[in-house]
C-alpha cells in the first residue's frame, strides 16, 4: 500500500530534501507541501506537480495525507500538530527547539486521536550512533562538554541534538558530571543542560556538526559527528514515515527507538 505524505516547511532546506526523497521512494507518494511563504499554487519537482498551501488545514483537507512530515519552526509545531491530529493524520517531526510542554501535548494527541507521532532531533544514523557512544562514555568519564556547530541560518540554539545528547549522557550516569570548583558564571562557558555545558557555533560554510568531549586524569576522549549534506537525514526520515504510518496511538522520541538501540 502506498503511504501518502505531506510536508510542512516544504520550501525550507529540509522540506525540499524530504520532498525529493519521498518522490524517489516507490512505496511513498508526495501529496502536497505547506509553508508559511507558499501561495495556494503548485511546485514542480522533476516532472511532478506538488500542490502547495500556506494553510495546513487546507492542505490536509485537499490532499488527505497519511503522514505529515514537519521541518518548519518550533513555534509552528503546536498548531500544525493539533490540526493534523484532528484530521487523523500521523506526524513525523524533525523540527527542533520544542519545549517539554509541547512534547507532552504531542504525546497526548497521539493517544487521544489514535495517530502515530514521532519527534527526532536528528535523523542521521551517524548522529544517533554518536549519541549512543556518548552515553557509554558518560558512564565512565566524569567531565564532559559539548560543542555544536551549525550553519548561520539555524533558528534555534543550542541544537536539538546537543540537548538530547546531554540528556542521554546524564541519564546514563549515577552521579552528576564534575565541573570546575568555584566556577564563576562566565558567559563564554556555554549554557548548561543536564549538567553538561553546551557551546554553539554558527558560521556559513558549516552544515551540522557536534563534538562531545570527555575529560579525565591525563586524557580526553572526543566523539565527533559531521553532517556534510542534508541527504544524510533522508534514510532516517523515510524509516520514520514507514514506521509511524502503522503505529497508531504511539508517541516516540528519538530515531534510536526505531533502530533497536
Ligand atoms: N531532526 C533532524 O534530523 C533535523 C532537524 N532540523 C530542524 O528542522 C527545522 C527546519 O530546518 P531547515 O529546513 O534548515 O530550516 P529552513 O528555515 O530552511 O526551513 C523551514 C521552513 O519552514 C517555514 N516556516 C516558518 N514558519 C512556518 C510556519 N508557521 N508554518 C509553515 N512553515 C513555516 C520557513 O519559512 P521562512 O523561511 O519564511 O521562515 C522555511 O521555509 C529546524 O528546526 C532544524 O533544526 C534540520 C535538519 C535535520
Ligand atoms: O538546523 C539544522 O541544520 C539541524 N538541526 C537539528 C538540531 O538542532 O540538532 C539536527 C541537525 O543538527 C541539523
Amino acid at each position: 500500500m502506498t503511504i501518502k505524505v505531506g510536508v510542512q516547511g516544504a520550501l525550507g532546506q529540509m522540506g525540499q530534501e524530504v520532498m525529493k526523497a519521498v518522490i524517489a521512494a516507490p512505496d511513498l507518494s508526495l501529496v502536497g507541501g505547506c509553508d508559511v511563504k507558499a501561495k495556494d499554487s503548485s511546485l514542480m519537482i522533476g516532472s511532478i506537480y506538488v500542490p502547495l498551501s500556506a494553510d495546513p488545514r487546507k492542505l490536509l483537507d485537499k490532499t488527505k495525507p497519511d503522514i505529515l512530515v514537519d521541518f518548519s519552526l518550533a513555534t509552528a509545531v503546536p498548531q500544525t500538530a493539533e490540526i493534523a491530529a484532528k484530521a487523523g493524520v500521523s506526524i513525523v517531526i524533525g523540527t527542533t527547539g520544542l519545549n517539554p510542554q509541547v512534547l507532552s501535548r504531542l504525546e497526548e494527541l497521539a493517544k487521544e486521536h489514535r495517530i502515530g507521532i514521532m519527534v527526532a532531533p536528528n535523523f542521521a544514523l551517524g548522529a544517533v550512533i554518536m549519541m549512543e557512544l556518548a552515553k557509554t562514555a558518560a558512564k565512565y568519564l566524569d567531565w564532559a562538554e559539548i560543542i555544536e556547530l551549525h550553519h548561520e541560518k539555524k533558528a534555534d540554539a543550542p541544537s536539538g541534538t546537543s540537548i538530547a545528547t546531554a540528556r542521554g549522557m546524564a541519564a546514563a550516569r549515577e552521579k552528576p558530571f564534575e565541573s570546575p570548583a568555584g566556577e564563576i558564571e562566565h558567559k563564554s562557558r556555554g549554557e548548561e543542560f543536564y549538567g553538561v555545558p553546551i557551546h554553539s557555533v554558527r558560521l556559513p560554510g558549516l552544515v551540522a556538526h557536534q563534538e562531545v568531549i570527555f575529560g579525565a586524569l591525563g586524557q580526553t576522549l572526543t566523539i565527533r559527528h559531521d553532517t556534510t549534506s542534508r541527504e544524510s537525514f533522508m534514510p532516517g526520515v523515510l524509516l520514520a514515515i514507514r514506521e509511524m504510518a502503522s503505529r497508531k496511538g504511539e508517541f516516540i522520541f528519538g530515531l534510536d527507538k526505531l533502530l533497536g538501540f
